[in-house]
C-alpha cells in the first residue's frame, strides 16, 4: 500500500482528481475539453432519440425470427439491448449497489486500490500518456478477472468484503451469455456453431471496468468517455438504473441509450469485427456528461486470448466479400500502441485490395 500512496500523490500533484473538482463543482480544467474530430473519432453532432436501439430477447434465439433480429442489429448499429438473460432486476440491483458501495468510501480508502501511473489496472482516472490527450470526467477501477492466474488481487477492494467474489460470480454469469450469443452469431451467419467461440478460445480473458461519472458543471465542454469503439471481443454493459450517459452513433448521429433496469448493453467489440470480417460492426460510443446526477456503469470485456491468432473466418470471406483484416495476435497492444499514436487500431490491420 505505502508504494502505491507514492504513486497516487504522484499523478495528483499534476492533476486536482475528477472526484474532487466535482465535489467542490470546479469548472473542468481545458485538459478535459473536448476537441472536435479528436483521434479522427467523429465530433459532437447533435444526439438524437429519434432511432431506437433494438431490443432481443436471448432466450428466443432458438427462433429464426429473433435470430434475424440479431443479425440485422448486428451488422448495422452492432448493438442491442439485451432481455431474457437470466439474470433478475433483484440481481442487478444488488450488483449496483455492491459497486456503488466501494466507490462511495473515502478516497483514502478507495487509494488503497489506486493503480500505478503506468498501469491500467486498480482504480484512477485516465491513464496520461501525451500532453494532447482530452481527459475524461470519470474515475474508475479496471479488473482482470479471468483467468483466474491473471487477477492482480494487491488492488482488488477488500471492502464491502463481497465486492471480489459477487464480481467474479457476476463475469462468470456474463461469460456464459456471452458464449451463447456467439454461437447463436454463428449461426445467424449460417456458419459452424463454434466459428466465432474457437476464435476466442478457452483462455479468452474477462476484465471489467467499473465507471463513475460525477456532475460537472460544463457538459457542454466535457465528456465523460470520449468517442471510442471498444478493444474488445464483445463488451457486456450494466448500466446506471436511472441515469442515462451512454450515446452510439448510428448512422452519424449519436443516439442515447435508454436505461432499462433488466437489460444488458450489449456492443461488438473491434476484435468481432476483425473475426466477422466486418458483417458485424464495433459501433462507435461516448458518454456525456450531466450537472446533477452522478452515474455508474459496470461493463464486461470479454476478449480472444492474446495468445490465439485471431481472423476473418473463412466462411465470410468471398468474392463480394474479401479478406478486410490480416491475421492478428493480442489487439489489445496494437490498440493500445495506436492509442497512444492518435491512429485508429482497424486501419492499421486492413488487407489492402487493387481494384484492378
Ligand atoms: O459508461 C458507459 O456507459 C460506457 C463505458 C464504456 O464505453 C467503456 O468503459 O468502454
Ligand atoms: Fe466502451
Amino acid at each position: 500500500m505505502g508504494s502505491n500512496d507514492l504513486l497516487v500523490s504522484e499523478e495528483q500533484s499534476l492533476l486536482k482528481s475528477v472526484e474532487q473538482m466535482s465535489k467542490e463543482g470546479d469548472e473542468p480544467p481545458s485538459a478535459y475539453h473536448v476537441v472536435e474530430g479528436l483521434n479522427g473519432f467523429g465530433s459532437n453532432k447533435d444526439s438524437s432519440t429519434q432511432t431506437p436501439i433494438p431490443i432481443i430477447d436471448v432466450s428466443l434465439l432458438s427462433s429464426e425470427d429473433e435470430l434475424r433480429k440479431l443479425r440485422s442489429a448486428l451488422s448495422s448499429a452492432g448493438l442491442f439491448q439485451a432481455i431474457g438473460h437470466g439474470m433478475s432486476v433483484s440481481y442487478l440491483d444488488k450488483m449496483r449497489e455492491v459497486v456503488k458501495q466501494f466507490f462511495a468510501l473515502p478516497v483514502e480508502e478507495k487509494n488503497k486500490c489506486a493503480r500505478a501511473v503506468n498501469d491500467h489496472e486498480g482504480y484512477g482516472c485516465d491513464t496520461i500518456v501525451s500532453e494532447k490527450q482530452v481527459l475524461d470526467w470519470s474515475y474508475r477501477m479496471y479488473l482482470q478477472v479471468s483467468p483466474e492466474e491473471i487477477r492482480k488481487l494487491s488492488v482488488w477492494p477488500q471492502n464491502p468484503p463481497e465486492f471480489g467474489e459477487v464480481l467474479v460470480e457476476y463475469a462468470k454469469k456474463v461469460k456464459s451469455i456471452v458464449d451463447d450469443l456467439l454461437r447463436s452469431m454463428a449461426r445467424s451467419l449460417d456458419l459452424e456453431e463454434g466459428s466465432f467461440l474457437d476464435q476466442f478460445g478457452e483462455k479468452s480473458t474477462l476484465a471489467t471496468r467499473i465507471n463513475f461519472y460525477p456532475p460537472c458543471s460544463r457538459p457542454d465542454l466535457v465528456l465523460g468517455c470520449k468517442p471510442h469503439t471498444d478493444g474488445s471481443g464483445i463488451t457486456v454493459l450494466l448500466q446506471d438504473k436511472e441515469v442515462e450517459g451512454l450515446q452510439v452513433q448510428i448512422d452519424d448521429k449519436w443516439v442515447n441509450v435508454p436505461t432499462i433496469p433488466d437489460a444488458l448493453f450489449i456492443n461488438i467489440g473491434d476484435q468481432m469485427q476483425i473475426i466477422s470480417n466486418g458483417v458485424f460492426k464495433s459501433p462507435m460510443h461516448r458518454v456525456v456528461t450531466n450537472t446533477e446526477k452522478l452515474r455508474m456503469s459496470l461493463v464486461v470485456f470479454n476478449v480472444p486470448d492474446a495468445e490465439n491468432e485471431i481472423g476473418p473466418v473463412e466462411g465470410l470471406i468471398n468474392e463480394t466479400r474479401p479478406r478486410l483484416y490480416r491475421n492478428i495476435k493480442d489487439y489489445l497492444m496494437i490498440n493500445y500502441s495506436c492509442y497512444q499514436e492518435g491512429k485508429i487500431p482497424l486501419e492499421t490491420i486492413k488487407v489492402a485490395h487493387n481494384s484492378a
